[in-house]
């Protein structure tokens, strides 16, 4: 098991790099099942969700050639297994992605319930329903999904509920569907722009995405190209709250700032000053952290997986902030840990109300699930002193190398592994 080891207290200055988006590129790997051939993505974060699906695009027969740290071919030409290895699924949330793929290319596939953030129940009904309409069958059994179809036909898909994962798996199956398949009241985040403008640089034709209607024109076949996956919108909100929290002074560099919007729109009314360039943003904060009201809902509201960061950010403010999480049933699991550190949150249901105090103090404190994670990490960044965070492989999901990153502003914090940590002590 590791741990990372913050001492906090001081201001984080300098420049980052983010890296590319998690929830995109967790799509765009197994997009490149639709290519049948070879597929160059770049800007692609290393991170262990990446690591997964790599993982599992090698185990159905695909071959893999690392071109640089951020780059890799992906030849989906050799594919013949279409049941994901159950293992691996489990790892992830996005492993759900391989279903869609697999069956708009093979008509059928197999993976394991996903795994992924625990946040309450994740239903997939909606991604089931999609895939029943395009004509596939499907059934649930001891913890498998398993997806068939022996043609796909566009169909008038109304969602029930805005839904990320369903949106991009009905794009991924309807892609090759025949027909004109109309997606209704569908996501609208940046990720999905961004494998709708993957899937069309394979040789779909997919419009609309970023709206709440896409329309998918099925096309006979698809291609292998070369994309660059986009910035990761939360990645970047966690480096801006954390230079907000620690009243620093940071460039981040490799942002949309569009992206970030939402986010910069709160932190400036919590007092941060926040630049915007081409592709970067410039956070500094010097004041008092103002509080704020802050309701989670689907792009282009706040994104509930910056809640987390948020609520350490007004742990500090100077008064009572309302949190209210309109996606997930349960995504206040982290606030006990917060209260070890000294802040003041109370949960009732989907609201959480937090009281500033003056200072967070440092402590152990384990991460619940990634974005939870790196609050404290951020909170341990604020706190004067040294807290140890444990549990950081829900974190390593979905940030690249934010030790490095964090100690390149300034931060000092290391990553340790308890047993060799226990055994330096003894000796
Ligand atoms: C890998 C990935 O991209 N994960 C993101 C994705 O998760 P994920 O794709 O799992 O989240 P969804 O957008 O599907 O879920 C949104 C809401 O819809 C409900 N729902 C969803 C599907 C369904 O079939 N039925 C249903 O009722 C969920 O319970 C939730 O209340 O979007 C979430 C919301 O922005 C983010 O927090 C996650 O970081
Ligand atoms: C909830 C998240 O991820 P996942 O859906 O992969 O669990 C997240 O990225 O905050």
């Amino acid at each position: 098991m590791e741990k990372f080891v913050v001492r906090g207290g001081a201001p984080l200055v300098g420049e980052v790099t983010v890296s590319g988006a998690k929830n995109a590129a967790v799509a765009i790997l197994p997009a490149t099942i639709l290519a049948g051939g070879k597929c160059v993505i770049e800007n692609l974060p290393n991170i262990s969700d990446v690591a997964t699906s790599v993982e599992i695009l090698h185990a159905m027969g695909a071959s893999i050639r690392m071109i640089d740290s951020a780059t890799l071919e992906v030849d989906t030409s050799r594919i013949v297994v279409t049941d994901v290895p159950a293992e691996m699924s489990r790892q992830m949330r996005a492993s759900y992605y391989f279903l869609g793929a697999l069956l708009g290319r093979f008509g059928r596939g197999c993976v394991s319930m996903p795994g992924g953030c625990d946040l309450g129940t994740r239903p997939i009904d909606q991604h089931l329903k999609a895939f029943g309409s395009l004509g596939a069958s499907y059934n649930v059994e001891y913890g498998m999904i398993r997806v068939s179809s022996s043609k796909l036909a566009a169909e008038h898909i109304f969602f029930d509920t805005v839904s990320v994962g369903a949106t991009i798996n009905a794009m991924l199956a309807a892609v090759m569907a025949e027909g004109i398949t109309v997606l209704e009241n569908v996501a609208k985040e940046p990720h999905i722009v961004d494998v709708a403008n993957f899937l069309n640089t394979m040789g779909a034709d997919v419009r609309g995405a970023g709206t709440d209607v896409i329309k998918i024109r099925g096309v006979r076949e698809m291609h292998g190209c070369t994309y660059s996956i986009i910035p990761d919108q939360i990645e970047a909100g966690s480096y801006m709250a954390a230079a907000t929290i620690t009243r620093g002074n940071v460039l981040i560099r490799n942002v949309i700032p569009k992206h970030l919007e939402p986010i910069t729109a709160k932190l400036e009314k919590a007092g941060a000053t926040i630049e915007e360039f081409d592709d970067a943003v410039r956070v500094c904060c010097v004041g008092d952290i103002e509080p704020l009201n802050i309701k989670t809902m689907p792009h282009p509201g706040f994104p509930t997986d910056m809640q987390p960061l948020m609520a350490v950010l007004l742990s500090v403010a100077k008064g009572t902030s309302i949190i209210t999480e309109g996606i997930w049933e349960n995504r206040f699991r982290y606030v006990d840990e917060l209260i070890r550190m000294g802040a003041n949150i109370q949960v009732d249901g989907r609201v959480a109300v937090i009281e500033g105090v003056p200072e967070l103090q440092p402590a152990p404190v384990r991460a619940t699930d990634l974005r939870a994670g790196a609050a404290l990490v951020v909170a341990a960044l604020a706190a004067n002193g040294v807290s140890e965070i444990e549990e950081i492989s829900h974190i390593e999901r979905g940030y690249e190398d934010l030790v490095g990153k964090l100690r390149g502003l300034g931060a000092d914090i290391k990553r340790i592994d308890i047993p060799g940590e226990r055994l330096r002590q003894a000796l």
